[in-house]
C-alpha cells in the first residue's frame, strides 16, 4: 500500500506494526526532514514491511510504484495541504495525472482511500474518482458493513488508524469527510 503525503508517518507505522498479513508499506512525503524522521522510528522498532520516501508523489508516483514487483493494493491520500486558494489549486496533490497514473496502477479489487477535515478539498478529490466510475465503485456498494451519510461521506474509519492531522483535527472538534473507492474493472486502453 502506498500513502502519499504522509507527514509524520504514524499512520502507515501503526498499520504495518499490527499487519498480520504480508503486505508492504510505502509512505510518499516531500519534506526530507519529516522523511528521516519516520524512517528512524522504522529503524528503531525493527519494521520490516514499512519504508518512508523522500518524493513529490504528484510527478513521481507512477515511476516509483512501477519498478515494485507486487500488486499495489490500497493507496491513500489523507488530510493533503489545501492549498485554498484558487490560484494555488494546482498545487494540491491530487492532479488529473496521478488520480489517472493510481488509476492504472491498482490492481483489480485494490482501494483508494481520500479523506480530508475540510470539505471543499474532500469533495475536490471526490469529484476526481467519481470521473472514473468506469473503473471504480465506492465501498459502501460492494461492502455493507461500510456505511455513509446521506451526502455519500463515510461514517467511519475504515482503516481504524487515525493520521496525526486527523487527530488534530478531531480533537478541534473537525468533521473528517472520507470516501474509499474500489477497482472493480481494468483500464481501458
Ligand atoms: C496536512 S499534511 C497531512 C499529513 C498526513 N497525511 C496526516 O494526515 O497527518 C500533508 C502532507 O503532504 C505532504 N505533501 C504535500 N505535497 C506533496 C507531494 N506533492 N508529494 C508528497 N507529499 C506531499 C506535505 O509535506 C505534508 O506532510
Amino acid at each position: 500500500m502506498v500513502d502519499i503525503g504522509c507527514g509524520s508517518g504514524r499512520f502507515l507505522i501503526w498499520l504495518a506494526k499490527n499487519s498480520s498479513e504480508r503486505r508492504n508499506y510505502l509512505g510518499l512525503e516531500i519534506r526530507q526532514k519529516l522523511v528521516e524522521r519516520s524512517q528512524f522510528w522504522v529503524t528503531e522498532l525493527r519494521l520490516r514491511n514499512v519504508y518512508f520516501m523522500f518524493a513529490n508523489a504528484t510527478v513521481s508516483f507512477n515511476q516509483i510504484v512501477s519498478s515494485y514487483p507486487g500488486p499495489l493494493s490500497l493507496v491513500s491520500i489523507l488530510c493533503p495541504d489545501p492549498h485554498f486558494k484558487k490560484r494555488h489549486h494546482k498545487r494540491r496533490v491530487l492532479q488529473p495525472q496521478l488520480v489517472d497514473s493510481i488509476t492504472k496502477s491498482l490492481c483489480l479489487d485494490g482501494r483508494v482511500l481520500l479523506q480530508s477535515d475540510v470539505l471543499e478539498v474532500a469533495a475536490d478529490m471526490r469529484e476526481r474518482f467519481d470521473g472514473y466510475s468506469d473503473v471504480f465503485e465506492h465501498v459502501d456498494c460492494i461492502d455493507k458493513d461500510l456505511r455513509c451519510d446521506n451526502e455519500g461521506w463515510l461514517l467511519d474509519n475504515p482503516m481504524g488508524i487515525r493520521t496525526e492531522r486527523e487527530i488534530h483535527a478531531e480533537l478541534e472538534g473537525a468533521t473528517i469527510y472520507r470516501r474509499m473507492y474500489q477497482k472493480t474493472r481494468n483500464v481501458r486502453h
